[in-house]
C-alpha cells in the first residue's frame, strides 16, 4: 500500500486578512509525482511555500513524515528542511559560478565532505542529468534546458527525499520540456524521491503526474484531488474539464451535460 509522505489537513492559507485557499485536504504518497494545478493566481505557489515550510498556515497543518514544521524545535526543523530539494522557476543558478561550483555549493554548506569527495559527487550529480562534460561551463554558456537540468543537479546534491519544482518547463520548447519530464521520471525512479510540481503544462501533467490537487480561484478551495488521467476521464466538474482540455470540453465524454 502507498505510504503517506506529506499530509495537508484542513489547510487555510492567507496573506494577512486575504484568504488564498481554505480547507485543503490531500495526501502526497512516497514516490509519487504530485501535481498542483489550477488557474492563474489560485494559490499554487503559495501552497508550495506552505509545503516547504516558508509560509505558516493560517489554519490547519502540513505534516511532513507525520511532523509539522511549525511544532518542532529549530534544530529538528533544519534537519527536516535538509531533506527537501527545491528548484524555482527563475534564478535557479548563480551566474558567477560554473555549473560544478553551483552544484558543489550545498555540499560545501551542509556536509563535512572533503573537496575531493565533493568533486566526485558533483560529477556524479551532473552525470545524472547528462551534464558531466559541462562541469566547468558558466550558466550563460549553456541553453535554457541545460540550465534547468543543472538546477536540478543542484537540487539533488543532498539526496533529497522530496523534490519541489515550480513551473519546471516554463520557457522551454516542447522537446526540451518533454526531455525534462523524462528526466524527472528517471530521477524519481533512481532516487526514490517524492516529487511535487506546480505546472500548467497539460502534456507534463498527463505524462508524469500520479496524483494531483486542483485549486479553484473562484471558490478558493480544492475542487478535486486524484490521478489527472482519472480526473479527465471521470470528473464531471466543468472547471476541471475546461482546465484539463484547454477549454475544449465541459464534461467527460459520455456524461450528460445540459
Ligand atoms: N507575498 C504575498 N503577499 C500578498 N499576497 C500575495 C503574496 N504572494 C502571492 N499573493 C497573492 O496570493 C494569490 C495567490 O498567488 P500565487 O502566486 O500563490 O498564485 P499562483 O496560482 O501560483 O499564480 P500563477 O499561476 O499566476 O503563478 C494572488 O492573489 C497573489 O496576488
Amino acid at each position: 500500500m502507498s505510504q503517506s509522505h506529506i499530509e495537508v489537513n484542513n489547510l487555510t492559507m492567507a496573506y494577512g486578512p486575504m484568504v488564498v485557499q481554505r480547507d485543503l485536504n490531500f495526501t502526497i504518497n512516497r514516490g509519487d509525482i504530485f501535481v498542483i494545478m489550477g488557474g492563474s493566481g489560485c494559490g499554487k505557489s503559495t501552497l508550495m511555500k506552505h509545503l516547504i515550510g516558508l509560509n505558516r498556515p493560517a489554519q490547519g497543518e502540513v505534516l511532513f513524515a507525520g511532523k509539522s514544521l511549525w511544532h518542532i524545535d529549530e534544530q529538528e526543523r533544519r534537519n527536516l528542511l535538509r531533506r527537501f530539494g527545491i528548484t524555482y522557476q527563475a534564478g535557479a543558478l548563480l551566474s558567477s559560478l560554473t555549473l560544478g561550483e553551483n552544484v558543489a555549493l550545498p555540499l560545501q554548506q551542509f556536509t563535512p565532505l572533503k573537496p575531493s569527495e565533493i568533486d566526485d559527487l558533483v560529477r556524479y550529480k551532473l552525470a545524472l542529468v547528462g551534464l558531466e562534460p559541462y562541469q566547468h561551463f558558466m550558466p550563460s554558456e549553456i541553453s535554457g534546458g541545460m540550465r534547468k537540468r543543472a538546477a536540478l543537479a543542484r537540487a539533488i546534491a543532498l539526496d533529497p527525499e522530496v523534490l519541489f519544482f515550480d513551473e519546471p518547463s516554463a520557457g522551454l520548447d516542447p522537446i526540451s520540456a518533454r526531455l525534462l519530464d523524462d528526466l524527472i521520471l528517471e530521477l524519481r525512479d533512481s532516487l526514490g524521491a517524492t516529487i511535487v510540481i506546480v505546472t500548467h503544462e497539460l502534456a507534463s501533467i498527463f505524462a508524469i503526474g500520479d496524483n494531483s490537487v486542483f485549486l479553484d480561484p473562484e471558490t478558493k478551495t480544492q475542487l478535486a484531488t486524484g490521478d489527472p488521467k482519472q480526473l479527465l476521464a471521470s470528473c464531471e466538474l466543468p472547471q476541471i474539464q475546461r482546465f484539463l482540455t484547454r477549454g475544449e470540453r465541459q464534461a467527460p465524454t459520455g456524461s450528460i451535460t445540459s
